[in-house]
């Protein structure tokens, strides 16, 4: 069993440490979880060291941030870009844990095209279903680094993979690209 099962097996287990935890922080942690399990099976660390995870304002970024704390975990560098923090009580836990491991966040304006120099995956968990109309700032510009025009490839722009949470950001949950946002995800992962 790789560690990946091992860690989704022991939060499954109602058996063990009292069981799943309770309410949002449980979703936030499973979710979290799942996204890096998915990460380790299709990105192997040894080629895909350095994350950049991007976490939005809400729970999608939330998910974000749990799981830039199992990659690390797992043996991979993530680095966190979350512009747009919440004093909910949650997620300052949530920061607090990944400070302790010394995980490093940066701004969006340190972030620097082409971003393939400095990671070798993107971790895009700004927006989930909740996201409405036209992104605001300081989400625009970051969201215009990751995109790919149809006539242009990933490898020409600089783009490293993207894994998007839920829903890729800035898509309408019902309608898709409706704002030719331009976000064209390698891999999606969502739950049923
Ligand atoms: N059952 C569940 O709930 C579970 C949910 N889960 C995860 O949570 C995700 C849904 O989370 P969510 O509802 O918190 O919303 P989310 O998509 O993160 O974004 C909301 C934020 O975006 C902002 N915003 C919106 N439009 C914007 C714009 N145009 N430009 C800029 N900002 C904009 C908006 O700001 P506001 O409009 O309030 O100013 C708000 O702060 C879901 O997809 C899944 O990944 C799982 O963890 C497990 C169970």
């Amino acid at each position: 069993m790789s560690n990946a099962d091992a860690a989704l097996t022991w939060h499954c287990n109602a058996d063990v440490a009292g069981g799943p935890l309770p309410g949002l922080r449980g979703t936030l942690e499973l979710a979290g979880l799942s996204v890096a399990c998915a990460i380790t099976e299709v990105y192997a660390v040894a080629k895909h060291q350095r994350v950049l995870v991007i976490c939005g304002p809400g729970n999608n970024g939330g998910d974000g941030l749990v799981a830039a704390r199992h990659l690390r975990h797992f043996g991979y560098s993530p680095v966190i870009c979350y512009p747009k923090r919440t004093d909910k009580p949650l997620y300052k836990g949530l920061v607090t844990q990944l400070e302790s491991l010394h995980i490093p966040f940066v701004t969006v304006g340190e972030l620097t095209a082409p971003l393939s120099s400095d990671y070798d995956i993107i971790l895009d968990a700004i927006f989930g279903f909740s996201f409405k109309g036209t992104p605001r700032p300081p989400f625009d510009s970051v969201l215009k680094m990751l995109a790919v025009p149809e006539d242009k490839t990933a490898a020409d722009l600089g783009v490293p993979p993207i894994v998007s949470v839920d829903i890729p950001s800035g898509w309408d949950v019902e309608g898709g690209d409706v704002n030719s946002i331009g976000l064209r995800p390698d891999m999606l992962v969502c739950s049923k």
